[in-house]
């Protein structure tokens, strides 16, 4: 595997062939810390090309699931050794394509190391239970089997952990996999496709298929005989998938925003919060789905917070992700980086008070960098307190009490993650209680997920199933009730 700058052309993996679409025509994926460079080109492929790779994993599968739970952890090993060789390499990709700094994007390497070999050990664990029947003499249990083919559509902010957090549990429990990338990062998805190719899975156990969401992923949601789609991205995509997928009564996950709220109670270490409030609402440029991105704050510390959390923004330096000394990268993409700049006006126009930041950030490279953002005097109507920027901008608000701060805090459509701040027990519990999110944190912040743990969001976050850890199970598998007798 070698990473280089040069324009190279990223073929799609179809049958563990490397192939050139049908259209003969290619998507570029460029830098935005330097939009004139070329990453690389990624097939624009049609629904010939998907159709092929439908075919190559309904074959590929039946074989697959064929073999042991630890035959298919013992390829999953591999992969995950070949991956940690080429950590470095698959992690400058990743910050050249979106952004990332480079020691986010080798922790987000490492991580994929590590999703993979906790799904490679789950090929050893049980897949069932043995129940009593009420015949004697009879044998009942039940078995976990694969679902068959399955999609996977991602986002552009985690091109590796979010990939893998979903392949890797679809291929241990015996489905194939067809990978549609995010365009935005699909030059670091080819390399990860090819520590699998690597590795020497069986021919149409994974493919990789390239192109336009509107037609790649459209077709995979489509398509009768990709029995399942899992789906990580906007609310809007999200739910297009999810409509399209049950109306031909496939079974789909989502995971998609969030507007997550960072209570900060008047007993607690301020500078915690501080800290917590700039690494979860603004590392990785705001673009995690667990950031936060409003800031609750008990009126006896208002002040106080607000004085700190200022002081330590404004020494952020926001840069190339490939620098040293760059905290924050640019956004990820041209649009991200309007969309971002559209908020900021929004908050401004509508009342809320930009204390600090927002300003566009010049380069010679024109590179896609902006300030973060504070807002002061924000309310729970204004649109930068309820839509998802996903970009580095903190939405302060002011409350009297906490049960005022859960209150607002579950006054979104989104309910992802939440953190509170405080060392008062009652607090902790009512908060644990009565938030309305899939990730409760106490003392920490609102990013941070870890793998063997389930992830997954309420409300408008999510489909309400689970990814992540054993609760992957739920999704990736069915379910079998043998009864047997001699
Ligand atoms: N919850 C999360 O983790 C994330 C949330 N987001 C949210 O999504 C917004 C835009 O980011 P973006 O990556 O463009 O998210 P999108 O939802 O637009 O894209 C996510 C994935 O879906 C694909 N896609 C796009 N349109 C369709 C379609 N009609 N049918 C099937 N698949 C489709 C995309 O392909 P392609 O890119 O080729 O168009 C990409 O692979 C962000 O501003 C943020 O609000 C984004 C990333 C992660
Ligand atoms: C898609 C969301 C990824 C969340 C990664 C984190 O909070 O660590």
């Amino acid at each position: 595997m070698s990473v280089t700058t040069e324009t190279q052309n990223y073929l799609n993996y179809i049958n563990g062939k490397w192939s050139e679409s049908e259209s003969s025509e290619q998507l570029k994926s460029t830098s935005p810390a330097n939009p004139s460079e070329l990453l690389g080109h990624v097939q624009a492929s049609t629904k010939q090309d998907l159709e092929k790779a439908v075919e190559a994993a309904k074959a590929g599968q039946k074989k697959w699931k064929k073999q042991s739970g630890a035959e298919r952890g013992n390829l999953l090993f591999k992969v995950a050794d070949i991956l940690e060789k080429n950590l470095d390499e698959v992690a400058e990709t990743m910050t050249r394509e979106m952004g990332k700094t480079l020691p986010e994007a080798k922790g987000e390497t490492a991580r994929g190391v590590a999703i993979l070999r906790y799904y490679a050990g789950e090929g050893m664990r049980k897949d069932g239970d043995v129940i009593p029947s009420t015949d004697r003499s009879a044998l009942m249990f039940s078995k976990r089997v694969p679902l068959g083919v399955v999609g996977v559509i991602t986002p552009w902010n985690f091109p590796v952990a979010i990939p893998l957090w979903k392949m890797a549990p679809a291929l241990i429990y015996g489905n194939a996999v067809i990978l549609k990338p995010a365009t935005e990062a699909a030059v670091t998805a080819a390399k990860v496709i090819e520590c699998f190719d690597q590795a020497g899975l069986p021919e149409g156990v994974i493919n990789f298929v390239t192109g336009k969401g509107s037609v790649i992923g459209q077709g995979l949601a489509e398509h009768k005989d990709v029995t399942a789609v899992t789906f990580t991205g906007s609310n809007a995509t999200g739910n297009h998938i999810g409509q399209t997928v049950a109306a031909r009564g496939g079974k789909y996950q989502l995971e998609m925003g969030g507007k997550n709220p960072l209570i900060v109670a008047d007993d607690c270490d301020l500078d915690l919060a501080v800290d917590a409030a700039i690494s979860g609402g603004l590392k990785s440029t705001g673009q995690k789905c667990t950031c936060s991105s409003r800031v609750i704050v008990q009126e006896g510390v208002y002040d106080q917070f607000k004085q700190k959390l200022l002081e330590k923004v404004s020494e952020i330096n926001v840069g190339d992700g490939l620098e040293e000394q760059t905290w924050m990268g640019p956004c990820a993409t041209k649009e991200q980086y309007e969309t971002v700049q559209k908020y900021i006006e929004i908050g401004q126009k509508e009342g809320a008070e930009l204390v600090y930041g927002g300003r566009l950030v010049q380069s010679d490279s024109k590179g896609y960098y902006i300030e973060p953002a504070v807002f002061d005097q924000v309310t729970s109507s204004m649109t930068i307190a309820q839509e998802e920027i996903f970009g580095p901008v903190l939405a302060l608000m002011k409350v009297e009490t906490i049960e005022e701060a859960i209150e607002l805090a579950n006054d979104v459509d989104f309910g992802l993650s939440a953190s509170i701040f405080s060392k008062n027990i009652n607090h902790i519990l009512s908060f644990i209680d009565d938030i309305e999110a899939g990730l409760v944190r106490i003392n920490s912040e609102t990013a941070g997920v870890e793998l063997q743990a389930p992830f997954g969001g309420m409300k408008a976050s999510s489909s309400y199933s689970r990814e992540q850890g054993e609760a992957a199970k739920e999704f990736f598998t069915t379910m079998k009730t043998v009864f047997l007798k001699g």
